[in-house]
């Protein structure tokens, strides 16, 4: 053990020389994948009182599926190996439920061979623990999933940083969350939703350098990640949370607008610069006795008002929710790359 040289944090304040070099290690960054040719088309400005371009998560996801998919098939060729995901789920949330199983057929559809365990929602930190050590020992397993939330009883930060970070295709080791907030530093995983925000700005051709944009939210898996890549993008960024005076106003300076906070319907047109660029990342349940499962979902934004003012905006579902599961299934073929070396 080495003293770190983050003085008076606790958290990292003895910790193994191995991990030591990866934080102070500059990882390359990552490779920016280029535009495919069947890309979707760059965004036009819109004339006031047209209606915003619609940036289509669900064809975007599946492009990079079918990218993901092919890679997989040449690794295979080339190593004899597949990518594996691990998957935890602890409870019986049966939003959490649907989510692993999503996640599963999508592993499927691509190639990635998936494990999955599941405990009783008593189940103890050390069970939890124990599982996470049996997969970063198991070669066959590239990205280890805890389903979030975890039960109350537990600790969120003892069972993330328990995944080896070369493991963490969630991104949500705390390592891979400090390098990510690094000037020229770069974790070996970015979270999947900031992630397939991202990924969306990019493919739509939205231009981030020096642009301004606002993030509303400040959790950990979306609003700060989500942040801290649009600054590493030369964006200047604010972040809107519960306690900022005036939301709307900071709001309307944005070019471009990432609302992750779970209100539905919180992000009026009147929030809105005309021509800015939305994505909404909010899956709000409001009862709807017509549809099916009695509810629908709506996002954070009020899609009615502000697809007339902005130039571009992600519909829920069908945006940002695809491409988190996509994101997932890139991370976890990366991770296998680098265990074979694959380029
Ligand atoms: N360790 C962990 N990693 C996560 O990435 C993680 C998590 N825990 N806990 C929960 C949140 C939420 N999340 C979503 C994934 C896909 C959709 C998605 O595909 N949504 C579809 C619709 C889904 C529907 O219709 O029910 C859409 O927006 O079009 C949404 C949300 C991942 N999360
Ligand atoms: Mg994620």
């Amino acid at each position: 053990m080495i003293r770190s040289r983050f003085s008076g944090t606790d958290d990292l304040e003895f910790i193994p020389s191995c991990v030591y070099d990866l934080i102070f290690r500059c990882h390359p960054p990552p490779s920016r994948q280029p535009i495919p040719s069947n890309s979707v088309p760059t965004l036009a400005a819109t004339d006031s009182g047209a209606s915003a371009k619609v940036i289509d998560g669900k064809l975007v996801s599946k492009q990079v599926k079918d990218e993901v998919a092919e890679e997989i098939a040449t690794m295979k060729a080339a190593t004899g190996h597949v990518p594996g995901l691990a998957v935890i789920l602890v409870g019986s949330r049966k939003d959490s439920q649907t989510y692993v199983r999503n996640k599963k057929k999508a592993c499927e559809a691509v190639g990635i061979k998936s494990f999955e365990v599941n405990l009783p929602e008593d189940a103890t930190e050390e069970e939890v623990i124990e599982h996470i050590s049996e997969f970063n020992n198991d070669s066959s397993v590239h990205g280890i999933l805890v389903q979030l939330p975890l039960p109350r009883h537990m600790n969120e930060e003892t069972i993330l940083g328990a995944v080896n970070i070369e493991k963490d295709v969630d991104g949500f080791h705390p390592l891979n969350i400090g390098r990510l907030a690094m000037q020229r530093r770069y974790p070996l995983f970015v979270p999947c939703t900031p992630k397939g925000c991202m990924e969306l700005l990019h493919r739509y051709g939205v231009e981030i350098k020096g642009k301004r944009a606002v993030v509303i939210g400040r959790s950990n898996i979306v609003g700060m990640p989500a942040a801290l890549l649009l600054q590493k993008a030369n964006a200047t960024v604010s972040i809107v949370h519960s306690n900022t005076k005036n939301p709307e106003e900071i709001t309307r300076q944005a070019d471009i607008v990432i609302s992750a906070v779970g209100v539905a319907n919180l992000v009026r047109g009147s929030w809105i610069k005309p021509g800015a660029t939305v994505i909404d990342v909010g899956i709000n349940p409001v009862d709807d006795a017509e549809s099916p499962r009695g509810y629908r979902l709506v996002g954070d934004v009020c899609y009615e008002e502000v697809s007339k003012i902005a130039s571009a905006i992600t519909p829920v579902p069908g945006g940002v929710g695809p491409m988190t599961i996509a994101m997932l299934l890139s991370n976890t073929l990366e991770s296998a790359k680098r265990a074979y070396n694959f380029k």
